[in-house]
């Protein structure tokens, strides 16, 4: 077995051991330089319940990597991996484990440098206490207030100054006070009410176990007795109770349950529920576990609900109390910090995952940016890796939700991207946006469907995507005359001429192009709505706003049309002279010159132009598209 897989054994088999002691899961924050990894290795190794293989590595690993002379090297202990160690700097979360007699620690070491953000929020948005870093001989950095914004963004109530390196400084208590004074400033403005200041010296063991007689002027707690102490339990509002389904189970006939973990409050037998976002209500039969039948189950337990009736609920689902049940909405303001390494782009469709809940979304506005070095709020059109931003948010679907000030598993939520399932972002949902609940869809009597009939035609979006030049308007325009020739009726949208009007205020920028997609998509359906063949031709460069146009159809409705020229091809043509200007750099974000085009995968029409007339192409897609009607 691997030292990992072993130590993660022995980890599992110490938390069994001390399943009864309450759990703190904390982070620390602050750089390398901060003595950040001798601290956590000196609560591990001092507290004596390191695990003996990991003291035995640890004593091998200092005299080959160790910067302390062939002492034990804390540091070495929390570094975990070797291309780690050869940089000096920390790049992931580690999670360690460690307890004493009275309580069991799981503390996440987080990277200090900026680019690690996203690192920090990943252990950030578990932890209910964060222990901040600061070297007393520097004082409060740019870091500590980014530390500082990201654990408070976060939902951290609690921080431990720890004013490092004490002996640097002589011990000395006018250098503390200074810190301490400036970062109650910083926690005031953040939000953060409970500061707890610590002077001490990790590497000396002063004040961290136990109080240093070096510093007799401090008359606060040691560390590790303040961790032991301290009540970090969520101080969130209370709220009834709320339980996201994991999962329906069936098993036979006779048995129907929701599964989940509670999420908040707690849940008896015979208690009135709600099934959200259907409204549904019902009670609460049996609390069914592996252990048995349980009277009453509190948050973090893991659940089966059976009710007193037959409601439909699905998994994604919130069972909720009904005397108290959350807010329903499709629109929120929320903070992003984004994780993608491509920017996010406002006004492109994510998925969203909150609680079991997985529905579409688009974040339709970025209100501003957050500088998370200053706080500053500065103007954003999209956001990049590591950024924040304060964001409006739209879900194709009604969700059950909570702030994330009053619950974290109900308020907090991740992005996706729709093309390789790649986490791209975390959210905290602030509040819900109301314009929706006053605009209802407006139920009209004659429909698409009678449109078309009296047409003599089945409505359809002809979707055509490719280069400059490739050859789309020139196809389009000569498939509309087919159509038209037998009868049907058409309209052609497209791209130079609905930038002239609609979509004028819009450039080529990556936002801007997802904006041109969007709206032309909406045109597009409402004309395919008014029984129309509606041919689209622009170069709709990305795959993700071209699956947003075919998701807005019915199955069958869209035909995306690849008119397949090479750039070679379409730069050689160069009819309107703009790849000449795009090379000479008069030009900038010109597609396939120096802003990207994604060659669709499964379009249902692919025109090679280098081997076909746009005659003859334009012959064959019109017969297909009449064959079908
Ligand atoms: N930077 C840059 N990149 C690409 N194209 C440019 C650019 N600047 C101007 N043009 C002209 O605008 C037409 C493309 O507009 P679209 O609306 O089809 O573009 S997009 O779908 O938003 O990518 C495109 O028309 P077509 O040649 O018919 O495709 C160009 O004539
Ligand atoms: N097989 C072909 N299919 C389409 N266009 C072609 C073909 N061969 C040459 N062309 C020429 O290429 C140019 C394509 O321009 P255009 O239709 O405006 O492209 P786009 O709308 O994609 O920018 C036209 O001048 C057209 O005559």
């Amino acid at each position: 077995m691997a030292r990992n897989e072993e130590a993660s054994a022995a980890v599992a088999a110490y938390l069994r051991q001390h399943e009864s002691k309450r759990l703190l899961r904390f982070i620390t924050c602050g750089s390398v330089d901060d003595g950040k990894s001798t601290l956590i290795g000196r609560l591990l190794h001092d507290s004596k319940l390191l695990l003996d293989d990991q003291l035995a590595a640890l004593q091998s690993d200092s005299l080959r990597f160790g910067t302390q002379n062939g002492e034990i090297d804390f540091a070495l202990l929390v570094d975990g991996l070797s291309a780690e160690r050869e940089q000096g700097i920390t790049i992931d979360v580690a999670y360690r484990f460690f307890g004493t007699d009275k309580r069991k620690f799981i503390v996440a070491d987080c990277p200090g440098h900026e680019q690690y953000t996203r690192n920090m929020a990943t252990g950030a948005s578990t932890a209910e206490l964060a222990v901040v870093l600061v070297d007393a001989r520097k004082g409060l950095l740019t870091q500590t207030r980014r530390h500082s914004y990201i654990a408070s963004l976060l939902g951290i109530r609690h921080v431990v100054l720890a004013v490092n390196k004490m002996d640097l400084v002589g011990y000395d208590q006018a250098v503390f006070d200074g810190i301490v004074d400036g970062y109650r400033e910083l926690a005031a403005q953040l939000g953060i009410h409970n500061v707890v200041p610590i002077p001490v010296s990790a590497l000396k063991g002063d004040n961290v176990l136990a109080l240093s007689p070096a510093m007799p002027w401090y008359r606060g707690p040691a560390l590790l007795g303040h961790l032991e102490e301290v009540d970090a339990a969520d101080d969130a509002r209370d709220i009834g109770f709320r339980m996201p389904v994991q999962w329906v189970s069936r098993p036979d006939q006779n048995f129907r349950g929701f599964a989940g973990t509670v999420a908040a409050g707690e849940i008896a037998p015979g208690a009135g529920v709600v099934a959200l976002p259907s409204g549904r209500r019902s009670r609460v039969a049996r609390i069914v576990t592996a252990d048995g039948d349980l009277a009453r189950a509190g948050a973090g337990r893991a659940v089966t609900l059976t009710l007193a009736d037959e409601i439909d609920i699905s998994r994604g689902d919130v069972i909720a109390a009904a005397s108290d049940p959350p807010q329903v909405a499709d629109q929120f303001a929320a903070h992003v910090l984004w994780m993608g390494e491509q920017p996010l782009l406002p006004g492109r469709s994510y998925w969203l995952k909150i609680g079991a809940r997985t529905v579409a979304a688009q974040i339709t506005e970025i209100k501003h940016k957050v500088d998370v070095n200053t706080q500053k709020q500065l103007a954003a059109k999209h956001l990049e890796l590591n950024e924040v931003g304060y964001c409006n948010l739209y879900l194709d679907e009604p969700i059950a939700f909570e702030a994330y000030a009053d619950n974290r598993e109900l308020g907090g939520f991740v992005l996706i991207d729709r093309q390789d399932n790649a986490t791209v972002a975390a959210g905290t949902i602030d509040f819900a946006l109301r314009r929706a609940a006053n605009i209802h869809w407006q139920h009209v009597d004659v429909d698409q469907a009678a449109r078309a009939r009296i047409k003599g035609q089945q409505a359809r979006c002809l979707w055509f995507t490719g280069l400059s030049g490739s050859g789309k308007s020139t196809i389009a325009n000569l498939v509309e005359k087919r159509l038209l020739a037998a009868g049907h009726h058409t309209y052609l949208l497209d791209g130079d001429n609905v930038r002239h009007g609609l979509n004028k205020d819009l450039g080529f920028t990556d936002e801007d192009r997802v904006e041109n997609i969007r709206r032309v998509a909406e045109v597009a359906k409402l004309m395919v709505d008014a029984g129309l063949i509606v041919l689209v031709s622009f170069i709709s460069p990305f795959r993700a706003e071209r699956r947003m146009a075919r998701d807005l159809f019915a199955d069958g409705e869209f035909l995306e049309v690849f008119v397949d020229t090479p750039l070679e091809v379409a730069e050689k043509r160069d009819e309107k002279g703009l790849y000449a200007k795009a090379r000479a750099g008069l030009i900038k974000n010109f597609t396939g010159i120096d802003s990207p085009y994604e060659t669709p995968e499964a379009a249902e029409f692919v025109l090679d132009t280098g081997e076909n007339t746009a005659e003859a192409l334009a012959e064959r897609l019109a017969a297909a598209v009449l064959r079908a009607d």
